[in-house]
């Protein structure tokens, strides 16, 4: 099968404190397949994924999606892109029924009909009105993950989006990314989950630590 090409990293550099975390960087991520990001901690991983969301604009190189330059098709780009990073994005004040609400409201669904179902399918029912600030770090995980069972953008960027969760939550988060991965989209994500037994589609890359 023919794989299209929905994301290239072209010649990107990246320097931080002086310090070259890669240079001239260049792969491909397909429609329907999942890299894993691996190196050392400081090695630059999140730096990469921020610059590839468009967080950050890298020192030299380009990204392309669907072959056009992301620093020039911001908004288009965005519209396709999931990220979800270290700092969730979860409100922590808030319930974790408020925050779903919230991110079923930006997307258009009807939010009665559907809060629950997702608060129940991510195991946090009976956890829906605290604030999010009071849940244990994988029940905040897990919120945070909500966002990937009510979107439609092509490309996930997860930054180690397995962190804190349980054994059940990490075979949940496999097969939600089994089920994006099937329907075309792409996955980029650090984890120190070895995922080789799990996607064949699975593409890895290993940043070095560069002194
Ligand atoms: N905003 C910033 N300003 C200055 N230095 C930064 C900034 N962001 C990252 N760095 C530096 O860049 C290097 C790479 O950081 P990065 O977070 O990308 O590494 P990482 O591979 O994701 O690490 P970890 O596995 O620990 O999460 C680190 O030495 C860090 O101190």
């Amino acid at each position: 099968m023919r794989i299209t090409n929905l994301l290239e990293i072209k010649s990107v550099t990246c320097t931080k404190q002086e310090r070259c975390l890669f240079e001239s960087l260049s792969f491909f991520l397909g429609a329907g397949e999942i890299l894993q990001i691996e190196g050392p901690n400081g090695a630059g991983k999140t730096s990469l994924l921020r610059i590839i969301a468009g967080f950050a604009r890298p020192d030299e190189g380009e990204i392309f999606f669907d072959t056009k330059p992301i620093s020039q098709y911001y908004d288009e780009f965005a519209a396709q892109l999931l990220f979800i990073g270290h700092k969730s994005g979860v409100n922590g004040q808030l319930s974790a029924y408020e925050n779903v609400c919230h991110w079923l409201q930006v997307h258009g669904y009807k939010v009665d009909e559907q809060a629950y179902e997702l608060l129940s399918k991510l195991g946090l029912v009976g956890l829906e009105d605290a604030p999010v600030r009071t849940l244990s770090a994988g029940q905040q995980r897990r919120v945070a993950l909500v966002r990937l069972w009510l979107n439609d953008a092509k490309l996930w960027v997860l930054d180690e989006p397995f962190t804190a969760l349980d054994k059940k939550g990490v075979i949940l988060l496999q097969g939600q990314f089994a089920k994006h991965l099937a329907k075309g989209g792409s996955i980029l994500l650090t984890t120190h989950q070895d995922l080789t037994t799990h996607f064949d589609a699975l593409k890895t890359l290993v940043l070095e630590y560069q002194f």
